[in-house]
């Protein structure tokens, strides 16, 4: 670790290109010891491709990755680096035990081979052949190579794909035990209830930018992820729209019903403390009133949503400017 600063990696203006494909276009990001950071985007956004590059297996074509203060190669030498990755075969014509004892042998910091069997929680088919694994049961062991030394950094690149609920469940609490001990864990996934209930920070990437980053309940508030709901009923007023469209937080507004009837207003709201405190210092009489929590789903796919619908906006402005100048 660069223990001046707690830092564990730091990507610094890192841009990755694949021909005209922008992998990773600008990523300025710091992981700190002991975080468990979840990285999220939707499919093609960059995920793999900036873990690789923290890895060392890619180099940036702009900026600086750097792990532990040096370099990626550097920190994987010095066995401070544990992963577990989307690509890459594992060797088949071994047995569980032979590959994860090979793993264990090679780490410049090894555990005891058993003791990495339980971890992983793949003791009982230790003795099955590689090659005749189910998709899950081979999920884990990738996981036992990633932990089989005392890294100081655990990467994993949606690791629970293929593992049925009761093994992922147990997959992440053998995580957790490892974030306990001090280790900081960095993992891509698609399954947004993981990254909600694992991870102490949530990044969303979205073609190759880092567009939130946060705790969940952050990034719940920054897309207005709690609705207000309640009635408004005609014996206690009228009420214009734009009142409720000016409570603080608000950042969606539903009216349903017809005028002089009851209303059924449903707000999206980024601070429904105040938007409620708001409604009352209005003289308004909410009837029914609801505050519920969206999910970190409908939380992603607002910010992604809104992200996509700017990047159109300014690709609309740049193109209009183009067909100006060719026509000037
Ligand atoms: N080796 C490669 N050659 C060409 N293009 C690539 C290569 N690797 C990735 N890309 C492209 O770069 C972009 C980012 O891909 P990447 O795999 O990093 O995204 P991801 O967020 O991990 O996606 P997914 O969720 O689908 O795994 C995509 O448009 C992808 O097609």
């Amino acid at each position: 670790m660069n223990t001046r600063t707690g830092e564990v990696a730091a990507f610094r203006d890192v841009a990755k290109s694949y021909g005209q494909v922008k992998a990773v276009d600008g990523l300025d990001l710091v992981l700190r010891a002991g975080e468990t950071v979840a990285l999220l985007g939707p499919n093609g956004a960059g995920k793999s491709s900036s873990l690789d590059l923290l890895l060392g297996l890619r180099e940036p074509d702009r900026g600086t990755v750097e792990l532990f203060g040096g370099t990626p190669r550097a920190a994987i030498e010095a066995g401070r680096v544990g992963a577990m990755l989307q690509s890459g075969g594992l060797m088949t014509d071994v047995k569980v035990r032979e590959l994860v004892a090979l793993a264990c042998r090679i780490h410049p910091r090894g555990h005891a081979v058993d003791t990495v069997l339980t971890e992983a929680g793949i003791t009982e088919i230790a003795d099955r052949k590689v090659d005749k694994l189910s998709g899950g049961q081979e999920q884990r062991v990738r996981f036992a190579l990633a932990i089989a030394g005392a890294s100081d950094l655990i990467v994993l690149d949606e690791p629970t794909t293929g593992m049925d609920v009761s093994v992922r469940q147990a997959f992440w609490s053998t995580m957790r035990a490892q974030a306990a001990a001090g280790r900081t864990v960095l993992f891509a996934t698609h399954y947004l209830e993981e990254a909600d209930s694992v991870a102490d920070r949530v990044l969303v990437l979205h073609r190759g930018r880092l567009i939130a980053d946060g705790t969940s309940a952050e990034i719940k508030a920054k897309a207005g992820a709690r609705r207000i709901a309640f009635e408004l009923h005609p014996e206690d007023g009228e009420v214009e729209e734009g009142v409720l469209r000016a409570l603080p937080g608000t950042v969606g507004l539903d009216v349903t019903g017809r005028p002089g009837g009851v209303r059924t207003v449903r707000i999206r709201s980024t601070d429904a403390d105040a938007g409620v405190a708001a409604l009352y210092r209005a003289g308004l009489y909410p009837r029914g009133l609801e505050v519920t929590s969206l999910g970190l789903e409908q939380a992603f796919l607002t910010i992604t949503g809104e992200q996509a619908a700017r990047d159109e906006a300014a690709a609309d402005t740049t193109g209009t400017a183009t067909v100006k100048e060719s026509v000037r």
